[in-house]
Parts: structure tokens; C-alpha cells; sequence
């Protein structure tokens, strides 16, 4: 039976569920259960803290894990990373007190707090610098204040938390995060796992496009099927007028919008969007 990882709660947790459950994968029914025994699809879930999933999974104990890039890169396990899951973005970065002009040199020597302290300390490695580390489990923003650090290195999502404690951002990210599913590092996933991958693969491909349908003069199926060029080829079917042919091709999501304008006023008409639920390429 394969075993899986899945966040227990905080920012991934929903997300992360609601792939599975598109997925075909068996839902917790109360959010406090920790495990969840699929036998349909030879699958147990285990419900673990998001900072301990790569733990596990870079330890051999459970065969995949959902965690954020962040989080596994800070625990240091050994973990390959099979999948991006398009949920949970953030940045991480260093921040101050607003109007300060903190440069990442400014920081050799100064107290920075954090939850993710292998981050930092790599990073500051990575620059011949030291600091010292005040390692705090969340809040991480209400520290200058406290009097406990002179800088933070944390998450960043809408950069709300740092504009509402007066905080500015500096420097560059020190890791580009979002969901991601992993495996132990080194080890092909067996056939059961790679069926898994695959099948949260199709469901999160899915989500990053639409399929367009649309009717197209036949003289302008050239410039159409240009802009819609799909992902191996458009398909291009015969209508019951000759002038005419219908369309259908995968677009990503984010330019579906654009993509029915340009197609609009070149003389497409019909056009029509709809949801991908899941996928296989
Ligand atoms: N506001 C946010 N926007 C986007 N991603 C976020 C945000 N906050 C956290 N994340 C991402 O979620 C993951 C873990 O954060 P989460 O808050 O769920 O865990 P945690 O802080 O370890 O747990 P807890 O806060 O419950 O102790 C990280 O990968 C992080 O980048
Ligand atoms: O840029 P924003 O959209 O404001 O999000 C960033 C905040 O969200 C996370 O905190 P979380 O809610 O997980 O609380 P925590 O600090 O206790 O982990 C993160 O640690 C930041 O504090
Ligand atoms: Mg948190």
C-alpha cells in the first residue's frame, strides 16, 4: 500500500485536499483524524504537521509527501521534489522597519528572527556572513517590536502582515515556494507511486487550463489556430457549413481571457471556455 504525507492544516492543508479529492482520492471526514485508510486505491493518508512531511518522506517512512518548497528545503531532508502543485505561493525574505534602507549586507552581526533557520543560515553562508538566529515557531513579524531581533526572514504571500507591522521587504527571495508533491531523494518512484503522481498531475495540469472551443470562417482558421495552437495541435472538425470549421484546444488558464478577445475580433464566434478537471498528457 502506497503511504502518503498530506498537511494536517495551515496555509496548504485546503488546497492540497481538494487536488486529492479531484483526484479520486478518499476525503478525512473529521479534520482531527490524522490518518485516512484508502483501500479502493490501495492508499493510506497520513495527516502530519506541513514542517514534518519531508521528514518522513526524506527518512523512507512514507513514500510521498504535499509540503511547501520552503519547508522542505529548510528541513534538509533528503526529498526530490516530483511535482509543482500551482498552490501556496510565497516568497521568502528578509524584512525591517519600513524606510530604513536595510540592504542584506546591513544584516552581519544582527539578531534575525525566523521559523526557517536552515534557510537563513544557508543563505547568509552562501554571502561569507553571519548573524545571529533567533528561531521562532510563527508570529515572526511582531519580533522587532518585541525587541527580540532586528530583522525577520519569513513567508511572504500578499505581503499584507509585513505592510500591517510597518515591515519592508529587501534583498532578493531566498526560495520561490508553492505546494509540492515529493518523494525520498534517489528513489524512482515504484509503479504505484508513479500512478499517484501522475493522477494529482493530471488534476493540477488541469487546473492551470481551459479548454477553448470556438466556430471559425475557414479562411481565418490559419491565424486562429495560431493563436490557439494547443499543446500538440489544435483539433480542427468540419461543420455542416463548408465555410466554416469548429475549434478545441487546451489554452492556460491565466491567458484564457486575452486569448477569446484576440479571437473575437479576428471573426471567431461561439467561443467558449470550460473547466479541465483533470488530465493525461
Ligand atoms: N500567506 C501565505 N501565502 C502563501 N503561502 C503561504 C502563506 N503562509 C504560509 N504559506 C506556505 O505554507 C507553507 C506552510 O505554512 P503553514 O503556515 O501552513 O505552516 P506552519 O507555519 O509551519 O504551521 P503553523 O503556522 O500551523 O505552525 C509554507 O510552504 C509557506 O510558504
Ligand atoms: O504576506 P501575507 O499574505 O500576509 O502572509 C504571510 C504570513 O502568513 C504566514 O503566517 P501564518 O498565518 O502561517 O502564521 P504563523 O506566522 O503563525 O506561521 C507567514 O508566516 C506570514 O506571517
Ligand atoms: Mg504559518
Amino acid at each position: 500500500m502506497l503511504r502518503v504525507a498530506v498537511p494536517n492544516k495551515g496555509a496548504l492543508s485546503e488546497s492540497a485536499a481538494a487536488v486529492l479529492a479531484e483526484a479520486g482520492y478518499r476525503k478525512r471526514s473529521d479534520s482531527k483524524d490524522l490518518t485516512v485508510l484508502d483501500i479502493g486505491n490501495d492508499v493510506e493518508f497520513f495527516f502530519l504537521r506541513p514542517k514534518d512531511v519531508a521528514i518522513y518522506v526524506g527518512a523512507g517512512t512514507l513514500d510521498l509527501g504535499i509540503t511547501g518548497r520552503d519547508l522542505a528545503r529548510d528541513s534538509g531532508a533528503h526529498v526530490d521534489e516530483e511535482l509543482a502543485m500551482g498552490f501556496g505561493s510565497s516568497t521568502f525574505r528578509y524584512a525591517a522597519p519600513a524606510g530604513q534602507k536595510w540592504t542584506v549586507a546591513d544584516l552581519a552581526g544582527k539578531r534575525i528572527a525566523t521559523s526557517y533557520p536552515n534557510l537563513v543560515r544557508d543563505d547568509l553562508a552562501s554571502r561569507g556572513m553571519t548573524a545571529e538566529i533567533i528561531r521562532l515557531d510563527g508570529a515572526v513579524e511582531i519580533s522587532i517590536q518585541l525587541g527580540v531581533a532586528d530583522a525577520i526572514a519569513d513567508v511572504v504571500g500578499s505581503g499584507r502582515t509585513l505592510r500591517q507591522h510597518n515591515l519592508e521587504a529587501f534583498g532578493e527571495s531566498l526560495c520561490d515556494s508553492e505546494g509540492v508533491l515529493i518523494s525520498r531523494a534517489g528513489v524512482d518512484p515504484d509503479k504505484k507511486a508513479t500512478q499517484f503522481i501522475k493522477r494529482v498531475q493530471g488534476v493540477v495540469f488541469g487546473q492551470q487550463y481551459v479548454m477553448i472551443d470556438y466556430d471559425c470562417p475557414r479562411s481565418l482558421l490559419d491565424q486562429a489556430t495560431a493563436i490557439t495552437p494547443g499543446l500538440e495541435s489544435p483539433t480542427v472538425a468540419p461543420m455542416a457549413d463548408p465555410d466554416w470549421a469548429a475549434v478545441r484546444a487546451m489554452v492556460p488558464r491565466r491567458d484564457h481571457q486575452n486569448l477569446m478577445d484576440e479571437l473575437s475580433e479576428l471573426g471567431a464566434r461561439a467561443i467558449l471556455a470550460s473547466d479541465i478537471r483533470s488530465c493525461r498528457f
